[in-house]
């Protein structure tokens, strides 16, 4: 696990320089938003999204990892748009996010807003523009699969995917909320984009409709658990490890998996869906640092 902390620790550095060349130059006289955009994402993060598709990269023995560079950062600018949205006055109202101000406490709710929108814009940019590129040079493998990805990436962060997810959790705020409404925002506002990281590193690397479908349901596993497990740091955990406000679905009087199955179910649940996903991972093929990953997962302290 040492040795895991360290590959960790630095694939997440190799992962911000990434990302990084595909953030806008703040300048100009959209100067200001571009900064609102590349504070959002250069804020941190755990960057587990686009280390999933990496790995399911490998896994799936894919041999080109730069061809997977503009997914990657184009994955974790939706996320990151999200974030940005969601702490935003109107949805959860939150004031810090990766350890610093929120977007739009540092650059005004007006720009919280259109950072989102510019990030999101981006990541549709930046895979277009890689699709375009394999275009040009006559690899129609290339374009089939590249285009593949784009797709389930847009599915899964649209309105049948995390924002309808999302949708649900801000309409049953300061309701009462049920099993199945519940299963829905998580499968959705959660799942589906660490869905679309397991599903787009394989499509990218090559593999076949039945791995894909593997790969969407150890996503759906991943994505469900993490989304618990967040739940569950909300109650237990400090704002300095977390690096965002505690307490804040108590706050904004939401119903998490904690209040409604308790703290013992939602621990359970955590590790037996995690567990699941290794199964279904391991019928695949093996990446050790993978499987680390997912543990490490659902014992994360932020
Ligand atoms: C379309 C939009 C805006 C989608 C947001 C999706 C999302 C998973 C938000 C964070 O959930 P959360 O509020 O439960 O988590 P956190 O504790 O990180 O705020
Ligand atoms: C989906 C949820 C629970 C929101 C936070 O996601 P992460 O925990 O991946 O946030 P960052 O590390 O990217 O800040
Ligand atoms: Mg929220
Ligand atoms: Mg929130």
């Amino acid at each position: 696990m040492n040795n895991f902390k360290e590959q960790l620790s630095k694939e997440t550095s190799c992962i911000d320089n990434i990302i990084e060349k595909y953030l806008p130059e703040a300048k100009g006289h959209a100067e200001y938003i571009k900064s609102a955009m590349d504070y959002s994402v250069e804020a941190g993060g755990k960057r587990i999204r686009p280390m999933i598709m990496l790995e399911t990269y490998k896994l799936c023995n894919g041999t080109n990892e730069e061809e997977l560079y503009p997914f990657m950062a184009a994955l974790e600018m939706i996320h990151t748009y999200s974030l940005v949205h969601d702490d935003l006055p109107a949805m959860d109202n939150d004031d810090y996010r990766r350890g610093k101000l929120t977007t739009h406490k540092k650059f005004g709710e007006d720009f919280g807003i259109l950072a989102g929108d510019g990030l999101l814009n981006l990541a549709y940019e930046t895979m277009l523009s890689a699709i375009h590129k394999a275009a040009k040079t006559g690899d129609a493998q290339a374009v089939l699969r590249y285009s593949a990805a784009a797709d389930v990436i847009a599915n899964k962060a649209g309105v049948d995917g995390m924002v309808g997810g999302q949708s649900l959790d801000v309409m049953l705020t300061d309701k009462p909320m049920n099993e199945e409404q519940l299963d829905y925002i998580f499968r959705l506002k959660t799942g589906a984009l660490i869905e679309a990281a397991f599903m787009a590193g394989g499509i990218i690397a090559g593999c076949d409709e039945n791995v894909t479908k593997l790969l969407e349901e150890t996503g759906y596993n991943i994505g469900f658990a993490f989304q618990i497990k967040d739940d569950i740091l909300d109650v237990t955990s400090t704002q300095e490890v977390l690096g965002k406000p505690v307490l804040s679905d108590e706050r904004n009087n939401k119903t998490t998996y904690v209040t409604l199955y308790g703290m013992e179910k939602a621990e359970k649940d955590t590790a037996d869906m995690s567990v699941k996903a290794l199964e279904t991972l391991k019928t695949i093929g093996h990446n050790e640092y993978l499987e680390d990953l997912i543990t490490m997962l659902i014992h994360r302290d932020r």
